[in-house]
């Protein structure tokens, strides 16, 4: 995929009356966008994705995947606040000449659509063909497509809400604090918190997976009693995580997480998602504990034109990103 960025020429309003000063957008293409301007693939990534969607979600989107850049022109741009190029804590701050860090605005989803929105009118794209997200990306793509202002013909929705549940920011909320238990954080200072951080994500896989997967792979022999399989994998998947994130960034995404809710400022939930006209496949993992599969359900029983699809699976919440046959058996008409 080719990397660029989008550089917003003005101060960008978030919807909490606060301002970025400068906006950089982040953000991969592949592929061409045709004469009708017709064949856009939009991508919104998960919590610590980045951009390159053809590096995380391959078997889906590559060369030659079902999303490819042969028939699509495919774009994923990264969120503001992560730490993958577009404004983030670590970007400096215009008005003090250093980074943000802990001083970063909080930034909603909708906030993070509407950044997206103008690099979609940047781009001269006012119709997307597939517009998908999975989780955080999920969340992402019902906000973009509730913003009206570029016309989506299908949307695909993963392992998402409409509303962040109390039990989700309950894991989030632990997950803040266990960053917060790490002094350095409040040091303001690049790779602090990195201990805090790595103790997060351990948090966060008790939620992306499931007691079944963790038996399957994670399993000792009857004769051991201590260095035990789960341990060394909590470990490396903590650590893992802080090789190539920060702390910051995994605490504000967390709280954009938290404060989703697509009927604040709008009608009632149901009202809200009734309102979308795209067509819609919704997707959920059958064994999703962070996400549950009847978050999906309901929003596909209130958009009008939308199907529901449940992915048998002992993969837990991740499933969205790794059940790949079961994922191209679903969406294979809207290549
Ligand atoms: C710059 C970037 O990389 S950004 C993009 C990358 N990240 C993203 O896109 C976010 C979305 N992706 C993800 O969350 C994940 O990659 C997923 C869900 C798709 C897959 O998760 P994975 O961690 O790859 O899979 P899984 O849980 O099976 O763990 C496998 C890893 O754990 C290691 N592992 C497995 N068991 C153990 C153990 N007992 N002890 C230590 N390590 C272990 C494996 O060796 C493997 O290591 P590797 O990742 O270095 O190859
Ligand atoms: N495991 C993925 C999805 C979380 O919803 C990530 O880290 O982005």
């Amino acid at each position: 995929m080719n990397l660029h960025q989008f550089n917003y020429p003005k101060p960008f309003e978030l919807e909490n009356g606060k301002t970025l000063e400068k906006l950089t957008i982040t953000y991969h293409t592949a592929g061409k966008l045709n004469e009708q301007k017709d064949n856009v693939i939009w991508v919104c990534h998960a919590l610590t994705a980045n951009s390159d969607v053809f590096d995380w979600w391959k078997g889906l989107f590559g060369e030659d995947d079902l999303f490819n850049p042969k028939d699509h022109f495919i774009i994923c741009a990264n969120v503001i606040g992560s730490h993958y190029g577009t404004t983030n804590p670590l970007s400096i701050n215009p008005k003090t000449n250093t980074p943000y860090f802990s001083d970063f605005p909080t930034v909603t989803i909708k906030d993070m659509a509407n950044a997206h929105q103008l690099l979609a009118e940047s781009l001269g794209i006012n119709q997307i063909k597939i517009l998908i997200g999975g989780s955080l990306g999920g969340q992402q793509a019902l906000e973009f497509t509730l913003l009206n202002q570029t016309k989506i013909e299908n949307l695909v929705l993963l392992a998402t809400n409409a509303v962040h549940s109390p039990w989700g920011i309950a894991f989030n909320e632990t997950q803040r604090l266990a960053i917060e238990a790490d002094e350095s954080f409040y040091a303001n200072k690049e790779n602090r918190g990195q201990n805090g951080l790595i103790a997060a994500r351990t948090i966060a896989m008790l939620s992306y997976r499931t007691y079944e997967i963790y038996e399957e792979k994670q399993k000792d022999l009857n004769n051991v009693y201590e260095s035990f399989k789960a341990s060394s994998y909590q470990k490396y998947q903590g650590q893992k995580l802080a090789n190539r994130f920060n702390a910051y960034s995994y605490w504000l995404l967390t709280k954009t997480m938290d404060s989703q809710n697509i009927a604040r400022n709008r009608a009632c939930l149901e009202e809200t998602l009734n309102s979308i006209k795209a067509k819609t496949k919704v997707i959920a993992i059958s064994s999703d504990i962070l996400f549950p599969a009847k978050e999906q359900k309901f929003i596909a029983d209130h958009i009008p034109n939308a199907s529901y699809h449940e992915i048998n699976s002992s993969y837990g919440h991740d499933g969205f990103l790794v059940e790949l046959d079961a994922l191209k058996e679903i969406l294979k008409d809207l290549a």
